[in-house]
């Protein structure tokens, strides 16, 4: 499909949230088409995850306007597993009987085909996060929300998790919402990676690279460098 007639999965208009006197998001004005992965940039205590638990319905702006599709789910920074269930059970909750089999090819598609009867417990961090994959895909999502899900692994562990989400998504292709600290993060996954500074969308910006990317391409490391800049990090000589 070309982007001209790719329908939208997110639209806000003017969104607006307070927290006291603090104005967090200032009308912001988002276009996500279906499909689309973003990545979502800020320094900390910006509001990334404000607008994502907006996105997610989890928060009420204050004004705007908020248009996101039905089948939306989203994957935190914790797993936020069920620990008294197994792992089918996890990532089936909420859904009817027959999500069973969707459940099961989910965990196969996450690598995890024999971890069914397993209890979370017995689940390493990338195990679990992987397992909450799997929880996401059995909603089939038109709207993937992403809140640092890579930030509590170790660094192995969460390249490969950072890889299977794109496998995932290439797949799937829900529209992605990622929110992240880290430049080299966004800049391997999204198509488009956006600031978010001082209440508003700074430095929207797409990635023209391809699929599969590479850390030592002058390009990413161009892309690098210009996003660490608009977060206001100077990147070291070299680097
Ligand atoms: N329920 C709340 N009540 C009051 N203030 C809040 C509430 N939720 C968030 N805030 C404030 O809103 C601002 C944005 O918070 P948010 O968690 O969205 O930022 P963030 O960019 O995701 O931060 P981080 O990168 O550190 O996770 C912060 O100043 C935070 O203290």
């Amino acid at each position: 499909m070309t982007d001209a007639v790719r329908p939208p999965a997110v639209q806000l208009r003017g969104l607006t949230k307070r927290f006291g006197t603090k104005t967090v998001l200032d009308a912001i004005d988002l276009d996500l088409k279906a499909g689309e992965f973003l990545a979502l940039l800020g320094p900390s205590g910006t509001g990334k995850t404000t607008l994502l638990r907006i996105l997610a319905g989890l928060e009420v702006p204050d004004s705007g306007e908020v248009l996101v599709p039905e089948r939306r789910t989203t994957v935190f920074q914790e797993p936020r597993l069920v620990s008294a269930r197994r792992v089918l059970a996890n990532v089936t909750i909420g859904q009817p009987r027959s999500a069973e089999e969707a459940g099961r090819s989910a965990l196969a598609e996450v690598g995890l085909p024999d971890a069914a009867r397993r209890w979370p417990v017995t689940l390493s961090g990338g195990e679990a996060q992987r397992v909450a994959l799997a929880r996401a895909l059995v909603r089939r999502p038109q709207l993937l929300l992403l809140d640092e899900p890579f930030a509590a692994l170790d660094a192995l562990t969460r390249l490969q998790t950072q890889d299977l989400v794109g496998d995932l998504v290439t797949r799937h292709r829900p529209a992605v919402v990622l929110v992240t600290h880290d430049v080299e993060e966004a800049v391997r996954l999204a198509e488009r990676v956006a600031v978010l500074r001082d209440g508003k969308l700074a430095a929207d910006q797409p990635i023209d690279l391809p699929g599969s990317r590479d850390r030592t391409d002058p390009r990413f490391v161009e892309y690098r460098r210009f996003f660490l800049a608009e977060l206001g990090i100077p990147s070291l000589k070299g680097v």
